[in-house]
């Protein structure tokens, strides 16, 4: 096998794990041979290789096969060298303080590329606030939401903005399971001195996905440490995580309770109009990379109505597009939507059923499944009624009149009435639109 194919293979890596994890785990590997249906891979240590054994052996055979080579299992050396494992750390006490700065932040990540609506205004307006710098008003921010919704990408923004205000400012971002990794080759190097040193120096230091450290009792505690000093020396410091600090398991109560002690929001689940104005402001952004490529009126907004996932989706549907469009030198016209992204249309159809439905609403408002279809009118059983309504119209493919019969044989005026109504609610009450996103998304699952 050749370098060239090895190169490539870790290109295929670095797509599946993503810049971090590659950087940490694949990138300091050096390809030793192949004999037997053996690849040999050289690891900088044994920490590495036993970690890359455990977590990756499966991706890297299969990569390796398709790459055509004929790889029954991976074999680990350790070489002993150390190599660009630690690539984004500042190696204590020697590198400039901006490097940190600089370290793993992606540069589309600013607030001006950020699109603010409804589902994360508090998280963004509270990302301002600390970007402005200044006095330390809440410590930790603690931003949380689901995947793909924009935490990374506000950490960023807050990073870049500080750097640009105050270049000096040593603001360090890192991913939970970086820290860990920093944490156990201090370890393992008798280096801790210069771990504490590192993070106690920092002005700013963000932890993304903490909830990594679910589990990972003595790095938990380290972080702890961490937290607790630069707190205490009035240092800011931004997490995110995939939920509220109080539902991560496995994170001891105190960690926990520290976590909580600043601000904590959350970013909602996209809504419609968040979403268009996601795809609006990226498709401003590719027009000029693809000049000459047209998009007709509606396709942005079918998009943004079929595509109710998160940002990342709807960015790599629109990416799609483009490349498409341009290939075939096509304009992008609802037609060639379909065609292209027939995969992503399918995966988020809506084959939910006006039963299931109505089953999640009464839940979630805590009433009777037979109250929900029977005759009842008081307020709380016809308000979850409608809800369930609107959403049967909006998530399925029947007809008023056959909603209506399964809702206990009413009228489909009934029915339309109740989905206006929770329109207009919707518009106005803001806990009524999260309510029925919550409910919608929880039926897309
Ligand atoms: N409001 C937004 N405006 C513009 N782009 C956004 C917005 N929200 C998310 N994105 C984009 O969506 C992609 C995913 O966002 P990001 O990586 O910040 O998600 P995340 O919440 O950290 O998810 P994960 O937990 O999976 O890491 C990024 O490319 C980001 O730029």
């Amino acid at each position: 096998m050749t370098n060239d194919t090895w190169a490539r293979v870790m290109g295929a890596l670095k797509e599946v794990l993503g810049a971090n994890s590659f950087s940490n785990w694949i990138e300091p590997l050096e390809f030793g041979g192949l004999a037997g249906g053996v690849a040999t891979l050289n690891a900088p240590t044994t920490f590495i290789g036993n970690y890359v054994k455990q977590n990756f052996s499966d991706l890297i055979i299969h990569k390796l096969r398709e790459a055509d080579q004929n790889v029954d299992r991976l074999s680990f050396a350790v070489s002993g060298e150390r190599r660009a494992a630690t690539k984004d750390v500042q190696t204590p006490a020697t590198a400039p303080r901006s490097d940190t700065s600089q370290a793993g932040l992606d540069k589309r990540f600013t607030f001006e590329t950020f699109v603010v609506g409804k589902p994360n205004e508090l998280a963004h307006a509270a990302a301002r606030r600390v970007a402005e710098g200044g006095p330390v008003s809440f410590n930790p921010l603690f931003l949380y939401g689901g995947v793909g919704l924009g935490k990374t990408h506000l950490m960023h923004a807050i990073a870049h903005e500080l750097r640009n205000q105050s270049p000096h400012m040593n603001v360090l971002y890192l991913s939970a399971e970086q820290f860990m990794y920093r944490f156990i080759t201090a370890l393992r190097d008798r280096k801790m001195m210069d771990f504490k040193d590192l993070f106690r120096s920092v002005d700013i230091l963000m932890v993304d996905d903490v909830q990594f450290l679910a589990g990972k009792d003595s790095t938990q505690e380290e972080f702890f440490h961490t937290f607790n000093a630069l707190v205490d020396a009035g240092k800011q410091i931004i997490i995110s995580a995939d939920r509220a600090p109080g539902e991560i398991k496995d994170l001891e109560e105190r960690i926990k309770s520290r976590l909580q002690c600043g601000l904590v929001v959350d970013l909602h689940p996209t809504d419609y109009e968040l979403r268009l104005g996601v795809l609006q402001a990226k498709a401003e952004a590719y027009a000029p990379m693809y000049p000459g490529i047209q998009m007709a009126d509606g396709v942005l907004e079918f998009l943004a109505h079929r595509i109710s996932t998160n940002v990342r989706v709807l960015e790599g549907a629109l990416t799609r597009l483009f490349a498409f469009a341009s290939l075939v030198g096509r304009e992008i016209n609802l037609e060639l939507t379909q065609d292209c992204l027939a995969d992503v249309l399918k995966a988020s159809d809506r084959k939910v059923t006006v039963e299931e439905i109505q089953r999640k609403v009464s839940e979630h408002y805590n009433i009777r499944l037979s109250d929900m279809i029977g005759p009842k009118r008081v307020r709380t059983l016809a308000r979850p009624r409608q809800i369930a309504m609107y959403l049967a119209k909006n998530m399925t493919s029947r007809s008023l009149p056959e909603i209506g019969r399964r809702f206990g044989g009413r009228d489909h005026t009934t029915v339309m009435h109740g989905v206006k109504k929770i329109e207009e609610l919707k518009a106005i009450d803001s806990q009524m639109a999260d309510d029925v996103e919550l409910l919608r998304r929880a039926l897309s699952e």
